[in-house]
């Protein structure tokens, strides 16, 4: 039996804890120092909604008990570290997880899957979790994944899926559905999801794609369907912000590890020998510095956020050249994004972009691997050297994902699919505090996550390597 929104739920509102008998440390202000972020629900356009209970209340494997189902009053701070001596403060979100009522019909739900951007460990995973979960928790029946991205959404025909077909999915790495950049145009894509009669748009992807999910999300809105957005953040380089970290990080930093300790053997093994590993990281260095960090063999790590230089003092040549005096050997792990401008590029080639507009990089390792043979053959002509380089790049993003990446994928594909049920769009699901919660689209296609090279965590890194800060002499 539907019920009225009012009845079911206050999604939707602005939530104050204070008004809510929650303890608050700030007893004189009588509210906590905690703001919740508001989240887009269905119900903010499409006012006489019914809302129903939730399909899990008779589902087989759950039993429904006191807590089980997650209230608006329950939330994740996002700054859990606090300095005491200052006024407490912290955006709070939307704890992830089944709501008592849900907005969609299971029998009336039409749901797209879509998976764009470049590939992560895990997409798979989440796919399938995707499928088996609207499928087994919630009873849908009408599942579709958009094959190649965005422009997949206007220029193919989508596939029908269920659990028997996604059931092996998670041991392969990549994305079965396709992927691709590029193919954005957003009166086509909404065109093509209101005349299939999608009403919920699950869409993996990485910053670029939850951009374009906010566009997709506004023109839904602007056209007041009754479509909800859940997005669900993919990103090898960790470039997205707000979020602990993307799933299939880890299984990349892991997957890293093998071709460091493969540059190690070979620079031990040589005379003179140098290990070049390139890894990738557009305008991040998170995948370089916690291989680093996770490995102990590197001596010297370069990122996009830092700047270096090759020659003269402090600079990463006499590093090496130290290095190899000290030890006899050197590994080096370089960001892909890392020094671009310091490598010489045609007019053409410095304009040179990708499908989605992204810039096209030189191969940074490559650079570095000759720059370092001419100066060693310029400095030291009667000794050897012996540069190893390799470039695991698509390597470390093309394997199926890790025991803690599998958990996180089926966590948040689940919590996707609570949100989305329960009426919310727009937003997006991640880990905050390795809590899931929901986090609105728009603030995530804003946030970027790049490496703080003034926090600890690099000041580890430099310690373990003892390289250079390449401060301009
Ligand atoms: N600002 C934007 N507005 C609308 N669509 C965008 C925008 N930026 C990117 N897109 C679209 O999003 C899709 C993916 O973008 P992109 O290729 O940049 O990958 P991504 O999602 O950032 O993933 P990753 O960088 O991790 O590979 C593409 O189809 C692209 O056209
Ligand atoms: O898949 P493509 O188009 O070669 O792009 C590679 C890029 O994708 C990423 O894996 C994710 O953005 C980057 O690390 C890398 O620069
Ligand atoms: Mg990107």
């Amino acid at each position: 039996m539907a019920v009225s929104y009012t009845e079911a739920t206050n999604a939707g509102t602005e939530f104050h804890l204070a008004d809510h008998n929650l303890s608050n440390t700030d007893t004189s202000a009588n509210t906590l120092p905690f703001s919740t972020v508001k989240l887009p629900h269905l119900i903010d356009y499409l006012h006489d909604l019914q809302a129903h209970p939730n399909p899990l209340e008779h589902n087989q494997f759950y039993h429904p008990t006191d807590g089980f189902y997650i209230t608006e009053s329950d939330v994740i701070l996002r700054h859990i570290v606090q300095d005491l001596s200052s006024p407490l403060h912290s955006a709070a979100y939307h704890r992830a997880g089944p709501r008592n009522r849900v907005f969609f019909d299971p029998s009336q739900t039409r749901a797209a899957i879509v998976t764009c951007g470049g590939l992560c460990p895990g997409m798979n995973t989440v796919i399938r979790e995707l499928v088996v979960a609207l499928w087994d928790l919630y009873g849908v029946r009408q599942i579709f994944g958009i094959k190649s991205g965005y422009r997949g959404f206007y220029s193919m025909e989508p596939v029908e899926l269920n659990p028997k077909l996604v059931h092996n999915w998670h041991k392969s790495g990549g994305t079965a559905l396709e992927t691709s950049r590029g193919g954005f145009d957003l009166q086509k894509i909404v065109d093509a999801i209101q005349d299939r009669g999608f009403n919920q748009v699950y869409i993996i992807g990485g910053d670029g794609t939850m951009r374009g999910a906010v566009n997709i999300f506004d023109e839904i809105c602007r056209r007041k369907l009754k479509i909800s957005v859940g997005g669900i953040p993919k990103t090898v380089d960790n470039d997205v912000g707000i979020i602990d970290r993307s799933f299939g990080f880890q299984t990349a930093v892991e997957t890293a590890l093998q071709a460091i300790s493969a540059a190690n053997v070979e620079a031990e093994s040589a005379v003179n020998g140098i290990g070049i590993v390139k890894l990738m990281g557009r305008s991040t260095g998170h995948i370089a510095l916690h291989a680093t960090l996770s490995s102990r063999d590197v001596d010297c790590c370069l990122i996009p956020e830092t700047d270096f230089y090759l020659e003269g003092k402090g600079g990463l040549f006499e590093f090496l050249e130290q290095q190899l005096k000290d030890t006899g050997h050197a590994v080096l792990v370089v960001a892909e994004g890392a020094g671009q401008n310091l490598i010489p590029r045609t007019d053409a080639q410095k304009e040179e972009k990708d499908e989605s507009g992204n810039p096209v990089f030189l191969d940074v390792g490559g650079w570095l691997k000759s720059e370092l043979k001419k100066w060693w053959e310029r400095e030291h002509p009667d000794e050897l050297l012996t540069v190893k380089y390799i470039d695991p790049t698509y390597m470390i993003r093309a394997v199926p994902a890790n025991a803690t990446d599998s958990l996180y994928c089926t966590l948040v594909a689940h919590s996707a699919i609570h949100g989305v049920m329960a009426g919310y769009t727009g937003f997006v699901s991640g880990p905050i505090n390795d809590s899931f919660a929901y986090i609105p689209l728009e603030e995530v296609a804003q946030a970027k996550n790049g490496v703080d090279v003034k926090d600890h965590k690099w000041a580890w890194v430099r310690s373990i390597t003892n390289q250079p800060d390449f401060a301009r002499k």
